[in-house]
């Protein structure tokens, strides 16, 4: 039976020389994280302009990019925290390293860290099975972080992909200050399930409710079912209980715009973040469907004005308002304020 650290112990640093955890997550709005081939030169250059337009820019090494190119996509990763100040458009920078068993994995991060920690937010680790793997990447990032002098810690962001993740998903989310966030990976953890899909996320039309037959014989009503509910459920539970981020992952289907506009709106309701945007296309899509509604903010914004404590019982164009629906319209005005405070568009339009 494992222990927890000594509650003393949590926030130390874990190498001498690397800089404090993070008592609080920094406040970022991280409505999509935008995936970047960076062995692609002609893509990779183009990270510059689509940081204007996504809230992370994230170089991937692992899956989709070609095992001859890897190295080739870890110097492209490298060339785009010196290319690019990501920081100035207030957009962050990341990187998916391979899995912690592939023969990449220690020379992904003993790079990124050692030539790139400052310029790094977080860490994206694949793959993630219980919490003895954010210990291990843990410490090894701090040792790099210490060797390098980085300034402030690199966060670790793991992608919950297999079966076993899943059960773990608590005990990962808990393992180390470090820990930034979860993405649903539903590709890998599809195979990991032995759910017979050939999809990257999305619904599926064989997974669907149908209604009792009619007594004419007529035809009945069905309706397709989210697949992925219950692991977002259980992904954002756990996430919130660590006061870390849940996100949707990947759509793969990128021509269908109108299923991504769904499953992200899905995710969006359920407590995540954001989602990861694949192709441009995808960005918008995720930045208007993470950023609530100009008519729930300001509604919000009125169960605030008429309950400045959030005490007693209030009715609003003709609903009970108590602590609890107060508590709900906080957590939307407060990200409405934070997306306000990054986009003047919307700031005009949240009326602040
Ligand atoms: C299960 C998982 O692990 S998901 C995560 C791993 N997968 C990925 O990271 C995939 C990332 N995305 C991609 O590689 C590409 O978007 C693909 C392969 C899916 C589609 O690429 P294409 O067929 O080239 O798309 P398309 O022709 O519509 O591209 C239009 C333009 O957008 C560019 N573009 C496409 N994807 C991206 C991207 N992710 N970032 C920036 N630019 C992009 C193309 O280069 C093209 O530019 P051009 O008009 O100057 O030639
Ligand atoms: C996101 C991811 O890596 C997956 O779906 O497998
Ligand atoms: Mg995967």
């Amino acid at each position: 039976m494992s222990k927890a650290k000594p509650p003393r112990s949590f926030f130390k640093p874990l190498a001498i020389g690397a800089p404090a955890p993070f008592r609080e997550l920094p406040v970022n709005v991280e409505r999509m994280i935008h995936f970047v081939p960076p062995h692609i030169e002609k893509v990779r250059a183009k990270s510059g302009d689509i940081a204007k337009k996504a809230d992370v820019i994230l170089a991937n090494l692992e899956d989709a990019i070609p095992t001859d190119a890897k190295e080739a996509a870890r110097a492209g990763a490298l060339a785009m925290a010196k290319e690019f100040d990501f920081a100035a458009t207030g957009t962050g920078f990341w990187a998916r390293v391979n899995c912690l068993n592939s023969p990449w994995f220690l020379d992904d991060v003993t790079e990124l860290v050692t030539k790139a920690g400052n310029q790094l937010d977080v860490i994206m680790l694949p793959k993630v099975e219980g919490p003895w793997d954010i210990h291990y990447a843990d410490q090894l990032i701090a040792q790099l972080e210490a060797k390098a002098n980085i300034k402030r810690p690199i966060m670790l962001h793991a992608i919950l992909e297999t079966a076993e993740g899943v059960q773990n998903v608590e005990e990962i989310c808990l393992a180390s200050p470090r820990m930034h966030g979860i993405s649903l990976g539903p590709a890998d953890l599809a195979a990991s399930r032995a759910m017979k899909t050939t999809r990257v996320g999305g619904g599926h039309p064989f997974y669907k409710v149908i209604e009792d037959p009619h007594a004419d014989g007529s035809a009945r009503a069905a309706a397709q079912q989210d697949l992925w509910h219950y692991t977002v459920a259980k992904m954002v539970d756990a996430c919130c209980t660590a006061g870390i981020k849940a996100f949707y992952g990947p759509f793969g289907d990128i021509a269908d715009l109108d299923a991504c506009e769904q499953q992200f709106k899905n995710a969006f309701l359920m407590g995540c973040a954001g989602a990861w945007s694949l192709h441009p296309n995808q960005i918008k899509i995720a930045k208007d469907v993470f950023s609530p509604a100009i008519d729930e903010v300001l509604f919000a914004k009125k169960i605030l004005e008429a309950m400045p404590d959030g005490s007693g019982v209030h009715m609003i164009d003709g609903k009970m308002q108590d602590d609890a629906t107060w508590k709900q319209a906080k957590v939307i005005v407060d990200l409405a304020k934070q997306i306000a405070a990054k986009d003047h568009d919307m700031a005009s339009a949240y009326g602040f």
